[in-house]
């Protein structure tokens, strides 16, 4: 008799599965299959990659799964569902100018917002349908239908076209597409119209926790109930459920602040998107697209791995000696800077040492994100407690300096696929058509002492004037 459920996050980086038992939300079994690298991936990658890590996990004992992906990804599809190019990813920064149009031609960024809640940048999906409608006409032109990363995989895994299932979507991730409105809550086929140049099928929007399917007899979650699944952070939200004034960071190939929201937000300045969640509320959310390959990149410059990376930074003073590294290495989205480039800033014969460079890494890869909780706090979401996830929070210079740059409290949630996790949660409330009362495990908090909080000051001071 099956007894778990199953929950995926399709991440820029990788697949990772849990299956975890429903009377508590503890994982059993996991396994995890890496991605291609590069800012445009063909799905059929993902879809390898899930099959081969539900595979590995097994599924005889599972009864329902759901699949939380990486937003924004523009999966363009032919007639029978076949996508017509490499999905274009939301750390793809060549629809930046496309995205500038968009906002121009509605009207401005005021408009966007009021509309979608969200300014689009290069990431946001109505940008890179833009950029093809313009760039690779004839691609444009086979196209019947987009979806999300995390649509098309929930489609294959219910037998896609062969079994001539509908599309599903849910309005998490539908609201980062830049065309359905989370204050409405329906999409806008006028602004997809206006990005593409005209309709395209889009993926039906399930209830949270609604049952869409069975997983197909001859795929790899055969005869699994099928939960709509959702974006990566909608993801992480459900799995923690912060409590108000809880800002959950997550320190992955992207850099992300966010909070449940009771109200859907529309920020003009274009800092905070307006997204909604997975649950039925909002979730308005910054993200950055340099966080856990900063602190990479750093390693592999002073030619030491993450744990010789933590000690170098742990062996500096805060503030690095005034050594300032703004780490636009993928270009920027937020602030939209999608053509910069990383900078050091402040070196000189006494402070060019290691320690500070690694330090530096640090404190400016957590600058880029504080400055998110600034933008969260001008839109009414004020944070009290940064909760830290992702592959990033698992690093000791991370984790112990954080309360320097951020000036608030700091828990470090116990390593654990929290993505996968929500997505697990759903698929259990799909299956027994309820949410399950599970808890993740809260760790100890770093309080910020009021050293920290004067550091914290003088170092995004000196962050900014050297970011501009
Ligand atoms: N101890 C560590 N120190 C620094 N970075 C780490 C550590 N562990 C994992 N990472 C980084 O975290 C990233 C993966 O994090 P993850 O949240 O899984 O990302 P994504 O969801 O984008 O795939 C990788 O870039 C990896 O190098
Ligand atoms: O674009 C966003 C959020 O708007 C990113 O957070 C992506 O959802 C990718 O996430 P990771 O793979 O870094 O977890």
């Amino acid at each position: 008799m099956p007894a778990y459920v199953a929950g995926v996050d399709s991440s820029t980086q990788a697949t990772k599965v849990v299956v975890v038992d429903p009377a508590d939300g503890s994982v059993v079994r996991e396994a995890r299959q890496a991605h291609p690298e590069g800012t445009e991936v063909d799905p059929r990658h993902w879809w390898t990659a899930l099959s081969a890590a539900l595979g590995e996990v097994g599924t005889d004992d599972v009864a329902a799964i759901a699949v939380a992906g990486q937003q924004h990804g523009m999966v363009l599809c032919d007639g029978r569902g076949e996508p017509i190019r490499d999905a274009l990813l939301w750390n793809d920064t060549r629809s930046a100018d496309a995205a500038h149009d968009l906002v121009s031609e509605l009207g401005g960024a005021d408009a966007w917002a009021d509309a979608v809640g969200t300014v689009p940048v290069a990431s946001i999906t109505a940008s890179k349908l833009r950029w093809t409608a313009r760039e690779e006409p004839a691609n444009a032109e086979r196209a019947r239908s987009v979806m999300l990363p995390h649509d098309w995989l929930t489609w294959r895994l219910r037998g896609g076209a062969r079994a001539g299932v509908e599309a599903v979507t849910d309005r998490g991730d539908a609201s980062g597409t830049g065309y359905w409105s989370p204050a409405q809550e329906r999409y806008r086929p006028d602004l997809l119209e206006l990005a593409f140049g005209r309709e395209l099928d889009v993926p039906r929007v399930a209830s949270p926790g609604e049952d869409v399917g069975r997983g197909h007899e001859h795929g790899p979650a055969k005869g699994l109930v099928v939960a709509p699944g959702t974006g990566d952070n909608m993801g992480a939200a459900l799995a923690i459920g912060s409590a108000p004034g809880e800002l959950i960071v997550s320190i992955g190939t992207s850099g992300t602040v966010f909070a449940s929201a009771d109200d859907p937000t529309a920020d003009p300045s274009g800092l905070v998107a307006g997204f909604a969640d997975a649950r039925g509320r909002y979730l308005p959310l910054v993200c950055t697209l340099n966080a856990a390959r900063v602190l990479g990149v750093g390693a592999t410059l002073l030619g030491v791995d993450p744990d010789g990376f933590d000690d170098l930074a742990l062996a500096a003073a805060p503030g690095a000696g005034g050594l300032v590294l703004v780490p636009y290495l993928e270009g920027e989205r937020t602030p939209d800077r999608p053509d910069a480039t990383g900078t050091i800033a402040g070196l000189t014969g006494a402070n060019g040492t290691r320690e500070n460079l690694a330090r530096a890494a640090v404190e400016g890869m957590l600058c880029g994100l504080a400055a998110g909780v600034g933008a969260l706090a001008d839109v009414g979401v004020a944070g009290e407690r940064i909760l830290l996830i992702g592959g990033g929070s698992r690093s000791r210079a991370v984790a112990a300096i954080a309360p320097a740059v951020f000036g608030l409290d700091v828990e470090v949630l116990a390593p654990a696929e929290y993505v996968a996790l929500g997505a697990a949660r759903q698929a259990a409330w799909a299956l027994h058509g309820e949410e399950p009362a599970w808890r993740v495990p809260r760790e100890s908090v770093i309080e910020a002492t009021a050293a920290d909080r004067e550091a914290a000051r003088s170092l995004r001071a000196a962050y900014a004037r050297v970011a501009g």
